[in-house]
């Protein structure tokens, strides 16, 4: 994993408290002390990560972190400030959501077709996974840019299972539905110059709100070519021995690979070492790790068969 000096993307996953975020960081670590200047990000809303680095990494922006031989940065995305560039890039008018705007243009009739393409509620109320969408889509820009193209490695903690997978598939849904506001919006724009001329009322949409949907959109289509490219991306599972764990996992892939996300490796964390000194909890936790890692053949062959 540390060879090469293309940039690699690492996103680890898994079940809720399995230790994604500790793992995460160990592999941030590891990269850094290895030659790679690296950047760990957290796109779980829960973050954890400041308390892995023993350091305050909260505000959103990059923080250099102590330590490591090569430069090791983090950054807590903050997922409420992408939901909000999300709404200002999707507002019609001032504030108002996109009903009121065509209501309020007695294109009522255009607001039922509205209803129908579920807009609107792409509109008032985004869908769970968008912000962290958003906000992985402004860390690629970011490290396109010439300040943070150093970064050899990006190792991105990922929330639990269930906001990972809508999150994979949240691209696809952005873009179509963005596609289809812009379109809607093409129809708006020419049916307002057309009642202007016979009203004369105000309330064209602005033209810059087409272009930061526009950017938006292409913003997605990047986040779901990373998720997908084999060449750069791997997604990481991380699991621990237990029969639940290694259920979800196994689901897991299933579905990375449904999404065609590049899955290959899986962390088996938190195995107990061998010890002679087991209080009784120990010892019923290891029999279960070895029950289930001997009758369920290797953990790995299992989770990624
Ligand atoms: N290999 C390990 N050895 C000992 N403790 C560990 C190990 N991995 C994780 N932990 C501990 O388990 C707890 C959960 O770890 P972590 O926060 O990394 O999991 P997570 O999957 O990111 O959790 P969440 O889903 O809540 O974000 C933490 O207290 C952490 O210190």
């Amino acid at each position: 994993m540390v060879s090469g000096t293309k940039r690699k993307y690492y996103m680890l996953g898994g079940k809720g408290g399995v230790g994604k975020t500790s793992c995460a960081a160990s592999l941030a670590v590891k990269f850094a002390n290895n030659g790679h200047p690296t950047l760990v990000v957290s796109t779980d809303p829960a973050h954890s990560l400041s308390d892995s680095f023993a350091q305050d990494l909260t505000g959103g922006t990059l923080v250099p972190v102590e330590g490591p031989y090569s430069p090791l940065f983090a950054l807590e995305l903050n997922p409420e400030k992408a939901k909000e560039e999300f709404r200002s890039a999707t507002q019609i008018s001032g504030g108002s959501g996109i009903k009121d705007f065509m209501d309020g243009m007695g294109l009522g009739v255009l607001a039922e077709q509205l209803g129908e393409l579920k807009l609107g509620e792409l509109l008032d109320t985004p869908p769970p996974g968008l912000d962290e969408a958003i906000a992985i889509s402004k860390v690629m820009q970011f490290l396109d840019s010439q300040e943070y193209n150093m970064f050899t490695r990006v190792v991105f903690d990922t929330a639990p299972t269930g906001h990972t997978l809508r999150l994979l598939s949240l691209p696809d849904f952005l873009d179509k539905s963005i596609g289809k506001i812009l379109k809607l919006r093409q129809k708006i724009a020419s049916a307002t110059s057309a009642i202007k001329s016979v009203f004369g009322q105000e309330g064209t949409p602005k033209p810059d709100a087409a272009d930061k949907l526009e950017r938006l959109r292409e913003r997605m289509i990047k986040v779901r070519e990373l998720f997908r490219d084999t060449t750069s991306t791997e997604f990481i599972i991380v699991t621990i021995p237990t029969v639940m764990a290694i259920s979800e996992s196994s689901r897991l892939c299933a579905s990375l690979k449904k999404e065609d996300v590049p899955v290959k490796r899986l962390i088996a964390n938190q195995v107990l070492p061998p010890s002679t000194s087991d209080c009784k909890f120990c010892a019923m936790k290891r029999k279960c790790a070895s029950v289930v890692s001997s009758c369920n053949r290797h953990v790995k062959e299992l989770v990624l068969q």
